[in-house]
C-alpha cells in the first residue's frame, strides 16, 4: 500500500493557505481547505471578538463539507493561531474526523504569539496519533517561507 499524505487547513486571511500550498508542493500531498458554513467577519474587531467567545464556548461550527481521510496515513494539520489555540473550524474537522493509527503533523502562521497552543490543543483532538512536531511562522512568511518549511520538513525526517 503506498503512503499518502493530506495537508487540512483553515485560513482566514491567507497567510494559512499559503503554508499549505508550500507544504504540499513540496511533500506532494492533497490540499483541503476547511471552510465553515457560515464565514467569519472580514473586519478584524468582529473577528477577533466572534472567535473569543466561540473558543470561550468550545463551540464547534458546522463546515461545508469534508474528505476522507481514511485514504492517508500523514495528515498535516494547519490554523492561525487564534486566541492562542487552533481555530474552531479545525476543531470541528478533527472532532470529526478518525485520525487513529496516522501521524499527524501540526503548523500554524501567528501574528507574535507562535505555536502557543495550537500543537498541544490539535494533539489533544487526536489522542490515538502520532502527532510530529510542528511548524509555526509569523504572518505568511514572505520570501523566508519556502526555505523555512523545507528546513523544517528535513528536521522532521520527511523525505522530499
Ligand atoms: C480571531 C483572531 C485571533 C488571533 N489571535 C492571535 C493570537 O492569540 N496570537 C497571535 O500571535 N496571533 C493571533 N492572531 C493573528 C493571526 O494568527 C495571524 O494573522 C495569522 O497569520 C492569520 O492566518 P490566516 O491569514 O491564515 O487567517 C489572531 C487573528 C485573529 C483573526
Amino acid at each position: 500500500m503506498s503512503k499518502k499524505s493530506l495537508v487540512v487547513y483553515y485560513t482566514h486571511s491567507g497567510n494559512t493557505k499559503k503554508i499549505a500550498e508550500l507544504i504540499a508542493e513540496k511533500t506532494g500531498s492533497t490540499l483541503f481547505a476547511i471552510e465553515p458554513e457560515k464565514a467569519y467577519p472580514t473586519a478584524y474587531q468582529a473577528v477577533v471578538e466572534q472567535a473569543k467567545q466561540e473558543i470561550r464556548a468550545g463551540y464547534r461550527p458546522a463546515l461545508n463539507s469534508t474528505i476522507d481521510v481514511g485514504d492517508y496515513n500523514m495528515v498535516f494539520v494547519g490554523s492561525p493561531n487564534w486566541w492562542s489555540t487552533i481555530a474552531p473550524p479545525v476543531a470541528s474537522f478533527l472532532d470529526e474526523a478518525d485520525f487513529a493509527g496516522k501521524t499527524v503533523v501540526p503548523f500554524c502562521t501567528h501574528g507574535g504569539g507562535g505555536m502557543a497552543n495550537v500543537a498541544r490543543d490539535i494533539a489533544q483532538l487526536c489522542p490515538d496519533s502520532e502527532v510530529l512536531n510542528g511548524f509555526e511562522i509569523y504572518g505568511n512568511g514572505s520570501a523566508r517561507a519556502r526555505g523555512e518549511v523545507g528546513a523544517w520538513l528535513e528536521r522532521i525526517g520527511i523525505k522530499l
